[in-house]
């Protein structure tokens, strides 16, 4: 289909660069858009030759890779380290990382400084930035520096201490028209796309009628334009309670740990390594080594 572009050595798909227009496209198209967090290298790869979309480092890292109970400590040292190893792996996906909780608080010079050391030293063509009309000014300040943003409305989790919880968020008319009017007014600031969490399907649907740019759910039901969960808990690598709105793809849970338990036996009962999994000396080599007399003084 498409020719094998520079720097695409060892991928044996090339699917087409997901840009900021072509989520637009898929939206005008109804073409669902499919997007995944990634956290590493290897899983990055996986998530990037499966022709994701979207690749979102998430701030989710900090609960769902290094086992903090919320995304708050996270730091922009560490959404640059995990950034910088997802960029080393995708070529397709549109890399948008989150700025953690307290990069975008204190003013805006900061924020957008914080935003740009997420480009340039990390390499995201995105950043997410959590709230609605609290923020559209940064959305406008980011936007006009180059860098690409999209919103997160609904469900915030650097919001916990204030919502009291994970909680679903739009139930009642009064915050379902907040919803709608912060879509609208991240969208004005140029936006490339919103982020629905954790707010009635019902909700989410009238947004997306509302907006040009799409969409992305995760626990706002199936209306919406694109789709994300964290890859971890598409395969049931979460040790915490796991929200209503995930689904399992895969048990890869049992399958490490039906591993391990055959690793710790095959080692304990001295079945590996076998000779094929060792290394060997040359014959010459083995033989100076164990008869060292039988061999002329010169050679050795
Ligand atoms: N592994 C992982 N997956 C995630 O989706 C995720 C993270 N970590 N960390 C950051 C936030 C936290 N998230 C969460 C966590 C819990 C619920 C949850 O339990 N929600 C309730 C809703 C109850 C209600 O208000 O009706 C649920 O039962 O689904 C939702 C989102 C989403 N994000
Ligand atoms: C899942 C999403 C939207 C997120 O913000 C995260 O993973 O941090
Ligand atoms: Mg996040």
């Amino acid at each position: 289909m498409s020719l094998i572009q520079p720097g695409m050595q060892g991928h044996s798909m090339s699917a087409r660069k997901t840009t900021p227009q072509s989520l637009q496209d898929q939206k005008r198209r109804q073409t669902p858009i499919t997007a995944l967090t990634a956290y590493d290298y290897a899983t990055a790869r996986l998530v990037d030759e499966a022709g994701i979309d979207l690749l979102l480092v998430g701030d989710s890292l900090g609960m769902a890779v290094l086992g903090y109970e919320s995304t708050l400590p996270v730091t922009m040292e560490e959404m640059l380290h995990h950034t910088r190893a997802v960029r080393r792996a995708v070529h397709s996906a549109l890399l948008v990382a989150d700025m953690p909780y307290g990069s975008y608080h204190l003013g805006t010079e900061d924020a957008v400084r914080n935003a740009m050391r997420l480009v340039k030293e990390a390499g995201a063509e995105a950043v997410k930035i959590e709230g609605g009309s609290e923020r559209v000014h940064l959305v406008a300040a980011m936007t006009s520096v180059e860098i690409p943003v999209v919103g997160h409305i609904g469900l915030t989790p650097q919001s916990v201490h204030r919502t009291g919880g994970y909680k679903v968020q739009g139930r009642t008319l009064a915050a379902v028209e907040t919803l709608c009017e912060d879509a609208l007014l991240l969208q004005q600031a140029g936006a490339i796309a919103i982020v629905l969490e954790g707010v009635p399907r019902e909700v989410a649907t009238r947004i997306t009628a509302s907006l040009e740019i799409p969409t992305i759910g995760i626990g706002a039901g199936p209306e919406c334009d694109g789709q994300i969960l964290v890859f971890h808990d598409l395969f049931q690598l979460t040790f915490n309670h796991t929200p209503k709105f995930v689904r399992s793809f895969g048990d890869a849970g049992e399958l490490f740990r039906s591993g391990l338990e055959a690793y710790r036996e095959a080692v304990t009962a001295k079945t590996f390594p076998n000779d094929t999994e060792s290394y060997h000396l040359s014959h010459d080599v083995l033989q100076e080594l164990n008869e060292p007399d039988l061999v002329p003084a010169k050679r050795r």
